[in-house]
């Protein structure tokens, strides 16, 4: 990755411990196979569907991920200009690196994503920010108790941001000082409920595996789920996304979406996803080399081009819509 500095550019493609989960999740994608359809006449499929009210062109959304400014210097801005301009979702991490306001000003559609933080007047100043800024949904990150331990980043020392660059979006109102994002093993499913007395946004919990917690995501009242292992980086030896999916979509029974995350990387992913139950899926890794390899046109490309691909996987699997996507799609083969 030209320009990348190698410690960010670990910081980026690492997970937690021996990095099994980060394997799994591909490695899980590759025991599946699809068993397409043919002489169905589509035409041209179109992956268009609506989320939350919104209609998107496809099903392929942007997955939070911090600290944009280390992969280019437009950082998030650039990220968010590629968003608009594909027509997709960027989901603004806590730890962008530049404030939520200027990422709005381009014009993208945004989600906010949020670790809740043990101050709940802070939470809630945060919460009331993004959403003035104009984001559409809230997703709280529920797989983050503690931090995972990333060893990549213990073996090259990376502790902090260079200088010059900050979460912009953890300022505190009152100091005018950056605080630092807090992890926190107390949380439960009444802070994130609480969080409805803060916003009326839309509420998605995202790292969610165990079908129980998906059928409590529903019972509490929420508005969807993403099915998310943190892309590997929380904890290791966690089930593989694409593994989990089926049994959360059956707890679910389409009454919230259910979203994917992790390892999606092809138009075959995207499709294998969806025929599994999800709505939609995001990405996380392929947005930030897009971005290190060549800013809003890098991260355009890269969507552009999943976009086109699962256009033409449909097509190959004989699918006009996302409804014709269904479970029967996909095969599992030994390893
Ligand atoms: C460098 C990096 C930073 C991330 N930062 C966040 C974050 O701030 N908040 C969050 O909820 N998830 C974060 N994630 C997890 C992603 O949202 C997503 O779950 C994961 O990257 C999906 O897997 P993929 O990278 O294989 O597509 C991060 C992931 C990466 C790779
Ligand atoms: C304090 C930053 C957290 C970013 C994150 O969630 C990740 O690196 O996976």
């Amino acid at each position: 990755m030209a320009g990348l500095d190698p410690v960010h550019r670990d910081f980026f493609a690492g997970g937690a411990g021996e990095e099994r989960t980060v394997r799994a999740n591909a490695a899980a994608f590759d025991r599946l196979r699809l068993l397409p359809r043919v002489l169905r006449a589509t035409g041209t499929p179109d992956p268009g569907l609506t989320l939350l009210g919104a209609a998107l062109p496809g099903p392929v959304l942007i997955a939070p991920t911090a600290f944009h400014r280390l992969a280019h210097p437009d950082g998030e801005v650039a990220t968010a200009r590629a968003a608009r301009d594909t027509g997709t979702v960027l989901t603004v991490s806590m730890a962008a690196t530049t404030p939520i306001e200027r990422i709005a000003d381009t014009g993208a559609r945004l989600w906010f994503q949020l670790y809740p933080q043990p101050d709940r007047d802070f939470t809630a100043h945060l919460v009331e920010r993004a959403e003035a800024a104009g984001v559409t949904a809230l997703v709280v990150t529920v797989d983050s108790p503690v931090f995972g331990r990333r060893e990549r980043d213990l073996r090259n020392g990376f502790l902090d941001l260079p200088a010059g660059l900050v979460c912009e979006n953890l300022r505190d109102p009152a100091t005018g000082r950056i605080r630092d994002i807090v992890m926190d093993p107390s949380l439960g499913w009444d802070d994130v409920v609480r969080l409805r007395t803060t916003t009326r946004l839309p509420i998605l919990v995202k790292g969610v595996l165990h079908p129980a917690d998906a059928a409590e995501a529903v019972a509490r009242g929420l508005d969807g789920v993403i099915v998310s292992n943190h892309g590997g980086r929380q904890l290791d030896g966690a089930v593989a996304t694409i593994d989990a999916l089926p049994a959360v979509a059956a707890a679910v029974r389409g009454r919230i979406p259910v979203l994917l995350d992790g390892g999606v990387r092809r138009g075959a992913d995207v499709v294998t996803a969806l025929a599994r139950g999800a709505s939609a899926v995001l990405i996380g890794r392929p947005v930030l080399w897009g971005l290190a390899a060549g800013g809003r046109d890098g991260v355009a490309g890269v969507l552009t081009e999943l976009h086109e691909d699962v256009v033409r996987v449909m097509a190959l699997c004989g699918a006009a819509t996302l409804a014709d996507l269904p479970p029967d799609l996909v095969r599992e083969v030994r390893p």
